[in-house]
């Protein structure tokens, strides 16, 4: 049982599953090359191997299940590819089936012998996967009422999406004996451990693409007073660069407003008035007319893909002296090997820094590469959003559904 935060969350020492059908709630939502649909990082696949093989070797038969991407984003595609790298990584079969709920699916879990593996489809290709809804509405779903009477069991094991209120990930707590995965577990315990909020200066690097996550996170950090300085990044620091009133030009507006992001400039603006230690880019790295220039934040007119030079070493000093840096989200668009650089810059300042470093999410892992991290002063997180929510001490909802699990169940 993990005990944290007036939550006891139970483990698979607390519920023995052998020679049970277990489903199992997994994050595999990996980078995807726009250009070629395939994915660019295995680091979240590879994570899931000691969950499964310890379910697989007590007898038990299992299914997962994960997303990738959202409808409508060049990333939400089908997890066939995924399949084949679980079945490279695992050593074992695993049969990917092109279906969630349907007659199929359900079919082929009927028919599961001890030690058989079944990846289910995209889970977000159910539209109720999306609605941000109760553990005890979602128990109502289609998806969780017509799997859960084919399980014994259920495991959630997907830390990084355990800030979503999501269908997959809370409602069959509600219905079957449940437990968190060795990857939830060890993420928890570890995190808990590492981050004393006592420790600063601390430093907190976000960027990325998803800024209403951004947005949550740094309002957490903010209020409770967890963050020394929020250096920001990617599409974020586009929008605090306009709540602060400085003109990107045309073509970077119109990218905020094409993805819904202008109407949260006052929610950035009311951080910035509050005194949040909020570093937004003093330039950045552009395209324009095909060409890579760096431009100062005040004189923007090509399209936003990085930070600049001069930013780089501004928030570099800033990482130097900090006790913790906390790194989720890219500096720039890092699928295109020309807008690396920043992200690229910060991550080596800070493991050669002094600093105890945590480093999250699908894009930033991925940044890591094949580089040797088993020093003791980083902390690999599969999650990214699900990472800074815990750490700024929001409560995670997929942790929520499994604390009000204990006793429910056959
Ligand atoms: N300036 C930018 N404009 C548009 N997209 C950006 C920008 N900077 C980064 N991105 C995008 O952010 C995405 C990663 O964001 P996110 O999913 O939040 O990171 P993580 O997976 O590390 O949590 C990448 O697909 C990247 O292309
Ligand atoms: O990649 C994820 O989050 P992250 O981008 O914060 O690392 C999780 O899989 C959650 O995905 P979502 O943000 O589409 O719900």
């Amino acid at each position: 049982m993990i005990k944290i935060n007036e939550m006891e969350i139970p483990t698979l020492d607390d519920l023995q599953f052998s020679e049970k059908k277990v489903l199992v709630r997994i994050d595999i939502n990996s980078p995807v090359d726009p250009e070629t649909g395939k994915l660019l990082d295995y680091s979240r696949i590879k994570a899931y191997s000691s969950t499964i093989k310890e379910l697989i070797e007590k007898g038990n038969s299992v299914v997962l299940m994960s997303h990738q991407g959202r409808p409508g984003d060049n990333d939400f595609i089908s997890l066939e590819e995924h399949s084949k790298l679980l079945n490279k990584y695992l050593g074992a079969s695993v049969e990917f089936v092109d279906d969630v709920i349907g007659p199929y699916a359900r079919e082929r879990i009927s028919k599961l012998k001890p030690g058989e593996i079944l990846l289910l489809d995209n889970v977000r290709l159910i539209s109720e996967e999306l609605i941000e809804a109760s553990p005890l509405q979602h128990a109502k779903s289609f998806l969780v009422r017509r799997l859960s009477p084919l399980f014994d069991g259920y495991v959630n094991d997907a830390f990084a999406a355990a800030h979503r209120s999501q269908a997959s990930l809370v409602g069959f707590p509600m219905i079957l004996k449940s437990s968190a995965g060795r990857v939830m577990e060890r993420e928890v315990l570890a995190l808990s451990k590492i981050f004393n909020p006592d420790d600063s200066p601390k430093v907190f690097v976000l960027g990325g693409g998803k800024v209403l996550d951004s947005l949550r996170i740094i309002e957490n950090l903010v209020k409770r007073k967890l963050a020394d300085r929020i250096l920001t990044g990617g599409l974020i620091a586009e929008l605090f660069a306009v709540a602060k009133g400085i003109d990107l030009g045309r073509d970077n507006i119109n990218i905020l407003e094409k993805k819904g992001l202008l109407s949260l400039i006052p929610r950035a603006r009311k951080i910035l008035l509050s005194g949040g230690p909020i570093e937004i880019p003093v330039d950045f790295r552009v395209e324009k007319e095909g060409k890579v220039i760096e431009e100062p934040s005040s004189k923007v007119t090509g399209a936003i893909k990085d930070i600049g030079l001069t930013t780089m070493n501004i928030y570099s000093s800033f990482i130097k002296e900090a006790k913790v840096i906390v790194m989720r989200g890219p500096m720039g668009i890092i699928e295109d090997e020309r807008f690396r650089e920043g992200s690229k810059e910060l991550l080596n300042n800070a493991l050669e820094s002094p600093g105890y470093v945590i480093i999250g999410g699908g894009h930033m892992i991925s940044m890591l590469g094949s580089r040797d991290i088993e020093s003791t002063k980083i902390h690999v997180s599969t999650g990214g959003g699900a990472l800074l929510l815990f750490l700024a001490g929001e409560k995670l909802p997929a942790l929520e559904a499994l604390n009000m699990s204990r006793g429910v169940g056959k």
